[in-house]
């Protein structure tokens, strides 16, 4: 493996710039408004509603709505943002006279209590008049003119920013003003608070006539004039309308929600609890049949489901079992690491019986109130009883039943294993339930627990041997389309320490990399790539490794083959490449025929030789000089290696047959002893390496050429590199 050290390591950068852009430019687009308003003003000024400028509307549930932009919508361009309501009731009454009283009435419109100033205001609140205003067909005929009125209410006394951004202070000099605060009053305020912001509304402006007097608007274009405000009119209804209507919807929805609330602390005053409890219990006390989950479904774990096949006997008929006076254990503990499947296991017990499963997870019962625990494990156990025969399963037994010295963070665990074993405890053992507990550490459970008649049983789910990986590989192969030539034992064989889970996300990452590819099928291809990518993280094609890196990469890589290849107690070559992957720049993998239960001594000294191979390769080709850090895990890997012949496994003859555990506490001779071994056993490995590497200097360049070219080789092409032939064109 040709590691990255950390000085070495190319870092990919995306400017900060760009991604402050990134997360910032489509806000800017659409509107300006508010974009830079900090948190916490929101959080101050959210309570209260937003004056409806022509782009922001504010909902109650804090949710901005926006209309599309349109640049011709600007307000203050046209010096109209300032405007009071009752300029507009001005505005209207004098441009278009009766206009309130012909308007057709909306089938929903509601009458307020408050009186505002006008009828129009009560009907429909505060409207953006200009806006409408200009884009009536109007404004299209006589801009300059209407330009100027509205530069001319301009100058009316309102202070009013209403554009750019917000801050409590102006927010609060708004709230003095009238127009907008009455538009906040009918949206959002309590009629009392309404009464009181309506109370001091004072405007009197000039008619509009005289306005339109003094900008002399011809006879002829004044009806246009009117024409133009009608239109916009109904415009502005419609969104208001829509607006309303939301917000409605909203005050409608929390309203409820506070009914609910008040319902709750009625009938029980610690409301947190209560609301947890009764959702928790409930989703704990839901049976799950499991009839679809049988054995079948688990794969390479035969001794499990084996010692589990009585206890499904026993669910299926419990007097039968127990007539003849034969006690069988009411819990029983499945002990292994995470996802080799545990709760499958313990579905598949209940989908075999045909009974009811009652999951809990250990988590759900670990809480901060006095009781809460204790009493779900009660509710879990009342359901389960009454329902027998079933099997409850306790995911993380050990977050309930742990040995834990009664902490602050879990105040009543003392409580709930009580509860729990007092259950246990309580019914009898032809009852029919069978309590399934799982845990990755069984050595942190509670000895009370363990104790005979509560989780006497242990099963023991490891990780699955070389066929039993074959066989879950094949299980999730056979749900998805591959190619015939794919072998899962090979697959298998390369997946030493998988859990089925891991096994399963194999499968599914090769048939997502399929799909990516365009492929119809998974082929051997994928699910290296995809075994690859779980090993040793993503594959990185963006990184840039220029010529001179890949050549070191390529002979070092070509060295720790041709090791492999050429020393008799190696494992087999699987694939070499140097695609960067993860932390390295290039690897080869071996893959043991078989998972290895021993190794022996010629095997653990040819791995180290394979580990040298890499640096010995840069020595010979590059030069001492030229030596690079990335045989750093090389010698990490044979040093340990070497340290276990000589402390562990009794291999150095100098150190004789015995074990040191604690170098550190040895005496110095000994340290300096076992120093010299480990010393020895690394060196005369290297040497080994550079003696081979030197025989077959001729195929080592062939082959780093080979790499260089298609930058991956799996174990045939490699022979047939090695054997001088010459490679397909890929
Ligand atoms: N032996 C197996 N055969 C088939 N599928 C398996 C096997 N082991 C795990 N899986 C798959 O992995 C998934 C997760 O496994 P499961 O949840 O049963 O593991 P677990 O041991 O309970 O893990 P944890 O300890 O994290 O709860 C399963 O739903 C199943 O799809
Ligand atoms: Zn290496």
């Amino acid at each position: 493996m040709f590691s990255l050290s950390s000085t070495v390591q190319p870092q990919v950068t995306v400017p900060l710039s760009h991604l402050i852009n990134a997360f910032h430019s489509p806000k800017n687009i659409s509107v300006s408004v508010n974009t830079s308003v900090s948190p916490k003003q929101h959080r101050d000024t959210v309570p209260e509603h937003e004056a409806p400028s022509s782009e922001v509307i504010v909902h109650p549930n804090l949710s901005y709505m926006r209309k599309p932009f349109d640049p011709a919508l600007n307000l203050k361009d046209l010096g109209l943002s300032e405007l009071k309501i009752g300029q507009i009731d001005k505005l209207v009454e004098n441009l278009l006279p009766g206009f309130y009283k012909d308007k057709r009435v909306s089938s929903c419109w509601h009458t307020s209590h408050i009186s505002a100033q006008s009828f129009f205001e009560n009907k429909y609140g505060h409207l953006d008049m200009f806006s409408t205003l200009r884009s009536s067909s109007l404004y299209r005929q006589h801009p300059k003119t209407l330009r100027s009125i509205c530069s001319d209410l301009q100058y009316f006394p309102v202070f009013i920013q209403s554009r750019g951004f917000k801050t409590l202070k102006s927010r609060t000099r708004r709230l003095q003003s009238t127009s907008e605060r009455l538009a906040e009053a009918q949206n959002i305020a309590p009629s009392f608070v309404k009464g009181f912001l309506l109370r001091d509304r004072g405007t009197d402006l000039e008619s509009l006539d005289k306005l339109m007097k003094t900008k002399n608007i011809p006879e002829a274009h004044q009806d246009a004039f009117k024409t133009g405000f009608a239109e916009g009119f109904l415009k502005a209804q419609a969104l208001t309308q829509k607006t309303n209507d939301s917000l409605r919807r909203t005050r409608l929805i929390l309203f409820v929600l506070l009914l609910f609330g008040i319902y709750g602390l009625l009938k029980n005053p610690f409301l947190s609890v209560r609301f947890r409890t009764t959702t928790g219990l409930d989703s704990a006390v839901d049976p799950v049949q499991m009839k679809n989950v049988t054995f079948e479904h688990v794969k390479g774990v035969e001794e499990a489901k084996q010692e589990l096949q009585e206890v499904v006997e026993f669910l299926k008929n419990p007097q039968k079992f127990t007539v003849l006076g034969g006690k069988l254990p009411k819990g029983i503990l499945l002990v292994g690491p995470p996802g080799t499947g545990k709760t499958l296991l313990a579905r598949a017990v209940a989908g075999e019986a045909d009974v009811p499963f009652y999951y809990a997870s250990g988590s759900e019962f670990d809480e901060m109130f006095v009781g809460v625990g204790a009493s779900r494990i009660r509710n879990l156990f009342r359901e389960a009883k009454a329902n027998a025969p079933c099997v409850i399963f306790i995911d993380e037994l050990d977050s309930v039943g742990g040995k834990r010295i009664e902490s602050p963070m879990h105040p009543y665990s003392r409580q709930t294993i009580n509860q729990l074993l007092a259950e246990m405890d309580g019914f009898k053992p032809n009852e029919g339930v069978i309590i399934i507990g799982a845990t990755n550490f069984p050595e942190a459970l509670d000895n009370a627990l363990i104790r005979p008649g509560r989780f006497d049983m242990q099963v023991t789910v490891p990780r699955p041997d070389v066929k039993g990986r074959t066989e879950i590989l094949k299980w999730y192969l056979n749900k998805i389309k591959f190619d015939k030539s794919v072998d899962p034992e090979i697959i298998a064989r390369g997946t030493v320490g998988f859990s089925g889970a891991e096994l399963e996300n194999l499968v599914n990452q090769a048939a997502l990399k399929a799909a990516v590819d365009g492929k119809e099928m998974v082929t051997m291809k994928e699910l290296e790539f995809s075994k690859d990518k779980i090993l040793m993280g993503p594959e990185r094609r963006s990184v840039e490794i220029d010529n001179k890196n890949k050549t070191i990469t390529a002979y070092h890589e070509s060295g720790h083959a041709i090791i492999a290849y050429y020393t008799k107690d190696a494992m087999p070559i699987n694939k070499a490449t140097i695609m960067p992957r993860g932390p390295t720049l290039g690897h080869v993998s071996l893959l043991p025929e078989n998972d290895r239960w021993n190794e022996t001594r010629a095997q653990l000294l040819a791995q180290m030789d394979v580990s040298m191979g890499g640096r010995v390769a840069e020595e010979l080709i590059f030069g001492t000089d030229h030596i690079t850090t990335g045989a750093s895990s090389d010698f990490d890997n044979a040093t340990k290696i070497a340290k276990r012949m000589v402390t562990k496994f009794g291999m150095s003859e100098k150190l004789g047959v015995m074990t040191y555990s604690d170098t550190g506490k040895l005496s110095p001779e000994t340290q300096s002893a076992i120093e010299q071994e480990i010393r020895i056993l690394l060196r005369e490995s290297y040497e080994r390496a550079k003696h081979i590497l030197k025989t077959h200097a001729k195929e080592h360049k062939n082959l780093a050429e080979a790499l260089l070219t298609y930058e991956t080789l799996d174990a045939k092409e490699i022979q047939i590199v090695l054997e001088g032939k010459k490679l397909e064109v890929r």
